[in-house]
């Protein structure tokens, strides 16, 4: 199995890439798995103290259950990862089957900072956009599909989404093998890897 990592900052593009380079393969050769399905479970806490937890901090991710289920995956097992809502800020009480395939891609702004997750990529992807397009894109987000009011969406960024990534998520772009441009109405350019890939299954099958 080739285990790509795909990181970069909120707002970047991950699963924008990610989502094309799923288009261009075949179905049956590539799973994914986001690190957002791996928030850590706050059913225990009320809304009002979800609210106030630190999505961005490291702490924030059940690193063991994701390393543990990848390593299932490797091992040719399939996983019933955890699903999660933005909305509810916890986990939802429903799983999803993911089956091993020949391309694992694992996407999430974390995903290169504990080394021992960072150490299973064959292939690492730093996805790269100007931090104000990042912003106004977030917001867009955060308001039409997250349930994040204004004021809450820019006291999170001041407060928590910034100062996170400065500490955690840029330092991990010098890790990456490839930088990868996604800048405003300018799509990434990933048929490189695309190729790269399909060559890679016809030679080794899809599973
Ligand atoms: N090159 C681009 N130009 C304009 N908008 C983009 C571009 N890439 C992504 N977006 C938009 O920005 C938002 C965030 O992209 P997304 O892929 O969800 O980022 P991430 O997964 O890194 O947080 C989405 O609404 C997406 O459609
Ligand atoms: N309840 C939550 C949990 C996380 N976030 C934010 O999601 C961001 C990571 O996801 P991307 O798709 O943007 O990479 C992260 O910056 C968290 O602040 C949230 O808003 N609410």
């Amino acid at each position: 199995m080739l285990i790509i990592g795909v990181s970069g900052g909120t707002g970047c593009g991950k699963t924008t890439v990610v989502d094309q380079l799923v288009a261009d393969l075949p179905k049956e050769a590539v799973s994914v798995l986001s690190q957002d399905f791996y928030y850590k479970d706050l059913g225990h806490m009320s809304r009002e103290e979800r609210s106030r937890v630190n999505f961005d901090h490291p702490d924030s991710i059940d690193f063991d259950l994701m390393l543990s289920q990848i390593k299932e995956l490797q091992a040719g097992k399939g996983i019933d990862c955890p699903c999660y809502s933005f909305v509810e800020e916890t986990r939802l009480a429903e799983t999803l089957r993911i089956e091993p395939k020949a391309i694992l891609i694992v996407e999430g702004i974390l995903v290169f900072h504990p080394p021992a997750l960072r150490d299973l990529f064959n292939l690492k992807l730093f996805i790269e956009a100007d931090t104000d397009e990042r912003l106004l894109r977030r917001m867009r987000r955060d308001l039409s599909e997250r349930g994040h009011d204004l004021d809450k969406s820019i006291q999170r960024y001041r407060e928590v989404v910034k100062p996170m990534y400065d500490a955690f998520v840029a330092p991990t772009r010098s890790c990456a093998d490839f930088i990868v441009p996604n800048y405003d109405h300018k799509p990434a350019n990933t048929r490189w890897l695309s190729r790269m890939l399909q060559s890679e299954i016809q030679q080794h099958g899809v599973s």
